[in-house]
This record gives C-alpha cells, sequence and structure tokens, in this order.
C-alpha cells in the first residue's frame, strides 16, 4: 500500500499537470497529507476557505485521480492546520503499530514532543498573558526553584501551549542537557495504561520520573480518571521532592476540574496558578503584525486594525482569520487591503451570525449571568434565586428558537411541557410589572443575539 505522501506525491502531479498555476499553488501546494488508512486519506489545509474550495471544487478530481494511482475508491477527509496541533495532543499513543520499528519503547520517550515554533521570540507579551510570560521565563531561567508547579489556566486558544512549549524550548536552547518532556494528559494516560497492560510499569515510572521539566498538556482531561490520578500524584510528589520542574496547564482552575482529587488539587496550587485571559485589540494587532511579517505579507496598519477589531475571542481564531485573508489575496491576486480583508472574512462572520441559536446557548448565556451552574439551572432546586433563572432561560428558549414545548422540557432535565407553558406565563407576567427584570431579559437576550 502507498503511504501517505508517496500517495499525495502522485496526487499531486496529477493536479499539476491538470490545472492552471494559480489553481495549483492557491489551493493545492499548501496541503498536507496527514494519514492514509487504505481507504480514507486525511489532508490538512490552511484554511476553511480552503476546505470549501476542496469540498466544492476539488473533490471528485482527487478521487478520480486516487482511483487511477491506486485502483481503489479513496475517500478524503479535511482537516485544518490550526487541528493538526491539537489532534496530534489528543491521538492515543500506539505504542505498537505494525511499522514501528522499536516496539519496546514508549513511543512518548523516543522525542521531547517540543514544536520548535512555540518560542519566546515569537510570543507577543500583552497585558492578558503578561504575568504567565514573566512566570514562563523565570522557570526556563531556573526550573524547579521558584514556581513549581507552574500552573497556566484560561480559555482555549490563548497561548497556553505556546508559552508552556517556549520554556522546554528555551531551556533546551540554553542547557542542551536538560530532559525536558512535553506531554498532553492525553498521552499521559495512554502511556499509563499501555503500561499496565504490558507489565511495563516500572520502565513508564522511569521515563516520567526522569526528567528535569515535565509539562503536562490540559491536565482537565484527568477528570474522572482515578487510576490516572493516582499514578501522576507519585510521578509529582517524587519530581518534586527532587526539585525537577513541573509545569501544568488547564482550561481552568484546579479546585473547578471535576472528580479531580483534593490532593492534586491542593499540589497544583501549591507553586504559581496564573491565568491567561483573551488579548485585548493591541495584542491583537500586535499578534497579528508579527504572523503577517513571518509569512511575509504586506498589511497596512488599518487594515491589521480591522482584522483585529473582527475577531476578538482567541488567537487561534485569529491566526484562522488571517490565512483566509492569505488565501483570499491569493485567489483574486489582490494585495491585502480592508476591502479585500471585509471580503474574505463576511463568509465567516455571516457563518456565525446565522448559526441558528441553541437551547445550550440560552442556558449557558443565563446560568453565567446569574451565577450559577448549568446542572442548578437544568435540575430540580426550588430555591428562589435558581427556579427564576430557570424560568427566564425556558422563556427565552420558547422565545428565541423554534424548539417545541417538549423539547424544551426534555432539554432541561426531562421536564414536562405544562412546567415549560407555567414557566413561559409566569415570565411574561411578571415583565409586565418589573423593570429590572425586564432590563435583565433585554440584557441577556442582546448579549445572544
Ligand atoms: N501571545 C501570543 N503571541 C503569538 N502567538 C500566540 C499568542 N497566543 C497564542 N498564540 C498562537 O495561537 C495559537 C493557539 O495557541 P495555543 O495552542 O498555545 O493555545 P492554548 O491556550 O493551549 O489552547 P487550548 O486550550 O485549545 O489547547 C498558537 O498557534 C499560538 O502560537
Amino acid at each position: 500500500m502507498l503511504d501517505k505522501d508517496s500517495l499525495w506525491q502522485k496526487l499531486s502531479e496529477q493536479f499539476r499537470s491538470n490545472t492552471t498555476d494559480l489553481t495549483y499553488d492557491t489551493w493545492i501546494k499548501p496541503v498536507k497529507p496527514i494519514s492514509f488508512d487504505g481507504s480514507t486519506l486525511t489532508l490538512s489545509l490552511p484554511s476553511e476557505l480552503h476546505r470549501d474550495y476542496w469540498k466544492n471544487q476539488l473533490v471528485p478530481n482527487l478521487v478520480e485521480y486516487a482511483f487511477v494511482i491506486t485502483k481503489g475508491n479513496i475517500e478524503p477527509k479535511f482537516i485544518l492546520d490550526s487541528d493538526v496541533n491539537k489532534e496530534d495532543k489528543a491521538k492515543p499513543v500506539d505504542n505498537h503499530s505494525a511499522d514501528d520499528s522499536d516496539q519496546d519503547e514508549f513511543s512518548f520517550s523516543k522525542e521531547n514532543h517540543l514544536n520548535p515554533n512555540y518560542t519566546f521570540d515569537n510570543f507577543i507579551i500583552g497585558k492578558g498573558n503578561q504575568m504567565a510570560h514573566a512566570a514562563a521565563l523565570i522557570v526556563s531561567e531556573e526550573p524547579g526553584k521558584l514556581y513549581n508547579p507552574l500552573f497556566f489556566y484560561g480559555g482555549v486558544g490563548l497561548g497556553k501551549t505556546h508559552l508552556m512549549q517556549a520554556i522546554g524550548n528555551k531551556r533546551l536552547e540554553d542547557h542542551p542537557e536538560t530532559n525536558v518532556k512535553y506531554v498532553t494528559s492525553e498521552a499521559f494516560t495512554n502511556d499509563f495504561i499501555n503500561a499496565i497492560q504490558t507489565n511495563r510499569t516500572e520502565e513508564f515510572r522511569r521515563e516520567y520520573r526522569d526528567v528535569d521539566i515535565l509539562m503536562v498538556d490540559d491536565i482537565q482531561f484527568f477528570a474522572q480518571k482515578e487510576g490516572t490520578q493516582e499514578e501522576f500524584f507519585h510521578t509529582f510528589n517524587d519530581l518534586y521532592n527532587n526539585d525537577k520542574q513541573i509545569v501544568l496547564t488547564s482550561d481552568r482552575v484546579p479546585q473547578e476540574i471535576p472528580k479531580l482529587q483534593e490532593r492534586l488539587v491542593s499540589r497544583f496550587a501549591w507553586g504559581l496558578p496564573v491565568d491567561i485571559t483573551p488579548p485585548d485589540l493591541e495584542t491583537r494587532i500586535a499578534i497579528l503584525k508579527n504572523k503577517a511579517e513571518l509569512d511575509n505579507l504586506v498589511i497596512p496598519n488599518d487594515t491589521l486594525t480591522y482584522i483585529a477589531g473582527q475577531i476578538d475571542s482567541n488567537v487561534r481564531e485569529l491566526e484562522g482569520a488571517l490565512s483566509r485573508v492569505q488565501a483570499y489575496s491569493k485567489l483574486k491576486d489582490e494585495p491585502i487591503t480592508t476591502d479585500l480583508v471585509y471580503e474574505a472574512l463576511r463568509g465567516l462572520k455571516l457563518s456565525k451570525d446565522n448559526r441558528e441559536l441553541s437551547i445550550v446557548d440560552i442556558q449557558n448565556k443565563v446560568a453565567n449571568y446569574f451565577h450559577i451552574s448549568i446542572n442548578d439551572l437544568k435540575g430540580k432546586k426550588r430555591m428562589k434565586s435558581i427556579v427564576m433563572p430557570r424560568q427566564i432561560a425556558m422563556y427565552l428558549s420558547r422565545e428565541m428558537t423554534n424548539n417545541s414545548l417538549p423539547k424544551i422540557g426534555k432539554e432541561f432535565g426531562g421536564k414536562d411541557h405544562t412546567t415549560v407553558i407555567h414557566a413561559c406565563d409566569k415570565i411574561a407576567e411578571i415583565i409586565k410589572l418589573d423593570s429590572d427584570l425586564r432590563k435583565e431579559i433585554s440584557d441577556i437576550k442582546s448579549a445572544l443575539s
């Protein structure tokens, strides 16, 4: 069977001889083959624009060329470059794959898994990450001393992994003899399970404890994994007691990770828990500028400001928007201007705006607004501070979505449709008289729309 690279090379040659240079350079050249299992070929593309174009225009050609090359039906699957790193993180570690020549090793042990692009040099410092950045720098200079463990937490795509790996990359640059290990919590879990299944727990322990810096990404995935938590507890203690540095990331503070053992929660707070918050406008502009320079893109300042104003959620999306603009400019063979960006991002914004509001969106917004948990919002508690938000959420679900009463009841922990009617009637009555509640509901509605 052809491997992914040889198959992709042959397919690219076909595309090259059957399409224009512009099409080839814009749509085919940036594609990377990720895997091929004999029937599905997974390709990574730089932007959603590329993915749309491939799906709408190029798939029939690809299937046809692949049939000629392999004599079989090949189905393409597309993922985005920005997701590849994440997929790598999430992929279970298979220590015994057929073509793995070194079957006795943990795959983990073969390399440190650091992405060389995640450095301090290309990390832009802003208000939301300056404390995390400063702590990371100190730890890279003196691991195991001041902040142990160093714990980054914050929302998706805000640079936790980048900063964590920058510590490892800097340390290796300054002190190549350092034994640095980066691993996702899933990979740790998978290695541990493999070790148990193959009676190699001693080897596993050596692998994880004989390091100078251990970094575990996304430890919220330890939630509910009792055995892994137990093992990690001992790994942590061993490293900590030997003054080895531990760096951890999570999407929330340790106390909020569900079913995380109390003794781990308290240990994670021993060092420095530091949050990373979304970048402000200036930081977003600086990030875009830096990225544009790295990609040799010429973009006027006001255009950069316009892009940064459009995407305010996370840096990964900001980078995605820039790739989309880049592809669009190539496709149209026009320089990047604010007008072109407007065109390029219009689809992106439209798709967001057009997405149908769901009951879950409403539940999240209402729970947040009233500072109660989703479980309480959907549960059976009868306190006024919970019943009122619950009824408001039902009322809004009825008003702002097309869901039926039984469906709304079901989404609220399986309640009867008469409960939903009662809630809607009650809120409709109260807002006639209560201007505060009217204002609250109107605030929630505008946040949702
Ligand atoms: N301050 C920054 N300067 C430059 N690039 C950044 C910055 N913050 C994030 N990035 C880039 O944004 C992308 C997403 O960052 P990263 O993967 O580190 O986020 P994360 O917080 O670990 O997200 P997740 O929780 O989803 O794993 C990466 O390409 C990273 O290089």
